[in-house]
């Protein structure tokens, strides 16, 4: 069997070289031999082409091909799993939504060539920000694909959120579970502990902790990493890739849930066909959104405020033209 056809959009970019010596190593699927095809804007090819000769010079053994394109429909010939990630980060000062005209007119005709050129069985998912509406928006211009095959990365927040709830608690990082992100890839997103649990069991965290420092710190996680390093998140935005493919393509396990953006099916009442982030497992086949989760008040509050935003961002790019 021929290796995996992965196709990593901005592959010249600080995420895309902390992405493909993992993914070629082994580290998203496994065994599986893998065959890259790096796409980048052609002033930036030059650079892919360096990162594709470093590729080849760690002499991965599941490394079958690399190979470096200017041209978004060949990048996405054949595809299987396509990894968007180039589009411009913010800087200091900026939300991710100040991204959206410059960013949301990539997406459009990347998920035109997905649709005209990628294997049946392509799964994307959406780096590049603002993650969850650029998802939305390649989605639209890719009719022939089941939407289900689209998400946007929440996994970053999702293991942000593990990493604190381990610091608050003393517990390891591996025995926090059932931690999920609502919402949008932003700074209303809903980082929520009421479902979590540490070695099986129901968390005990004060309120007044959740709500004043455990929420604000991973919402704003982003822009303290930019602040600190000049720079946004790159290694850990890579490392949240993998984890959301590696579980998307092996499975979630069996007393667990992970996040990402996923396009809405009108669960815990959020609209039908945005995407927007839920607690998800998969099987190996696909997403599926946890169902039967209690819902409070504060949670109610806190997923319409993020579900509103998003809204926001759906009607802002339906008026620059870039959805129908
Ligand atoms: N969802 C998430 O959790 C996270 C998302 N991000 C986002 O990921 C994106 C990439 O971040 P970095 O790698 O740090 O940026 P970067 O600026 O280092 O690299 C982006 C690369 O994309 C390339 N690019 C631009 N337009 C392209 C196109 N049409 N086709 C192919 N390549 C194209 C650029 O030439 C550049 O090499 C940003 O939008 C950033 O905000 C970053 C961290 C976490
Ligand atoms: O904050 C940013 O702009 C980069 C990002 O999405 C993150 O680190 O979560």
């Amino acid at each position: 069997m021929p290796g995996m056809r992965i196709t990593v959009t901005g592959a010249a970019g600080q995420i895309g070289y902390a992405l493909l010596f993992r993914i070629a190593s082994g580290a998203m699927l496994g065994d599986e031999p893998v065959r890259l095809r790096l796409l980048e804007v052609p002033a930036a090819v030059g650079a892919a082409e360096g990162t594709a000769m470093e590729l080849v010079d760690c002499a991965f053994p599941l490394l079958e091909s690399v190979d470096v394109f200017d041209d978004a429909g060949t990048a996405f010939d054949g595809a299987q799993i396509a990894l968007l990630v180039g589009a411009r980060p913010r800087g200091p000062g900026m939300e991710r939504s100040d991204l959206l005209e410059a960013n949301g007119a990539i997406f459009a005709p990347q998920g035109a060539a997905i649709n005209a050129r990628a294997a049946d069985d392509v799964r994307v998912l959406v780096v590049g920000n603002p993650a969850n509406t650029n998802a939305l928006i390649a989605a639209s211009h890719a009719p022939d694909v089941p939407a289900d095959r689209f998400s946007a990365m929440t996994r970053l927040d999702h293991n942000r959120a593990v990493a604190q709830l381990a610091a608050r608690t003393g517990a390891r990082v591996g025995d926090v579970s059932r931690v999920t992100i609502w919402g949008n890839h932003s700074t209303t997103q809903f980082p929520d502990l009421a479902h979590a649990r540490i070695s099986g069991e129901p968390v005990a965290v004060d309120s007044s902790w959740v709500e004043d420092d455990f929420i604000p710190t991973v919402a704003r996680r982003g822009a303290a990493i930019i602040e600190a390093r000049g720079a946004s998140s790159a290694a850990s935005a890579a490392n949240a890739a993998i984890d959301h493919v590696r579980d998307w393509v092996q499975g979630t396990s069996p007393h667990d849930w992970t996040s990402a953006g996923v396009i809405s099916d009108g669960a815990y009442g959020v609209p039908e066909g945005i995407v927007s982030s839920f607690p998800v497992t998969s099987d190996g086949t696909g997403w599926r959104i946890v169902d039967g989760l209690e819902i409070d008040a504060f949670a109610r509050s806190r997923i319409d405020a993020s579900v509103a935003e998003l809204l926001e961002e759906r009607d802002a790019v339906r008026s620059l033209g870039l959805i129908p």
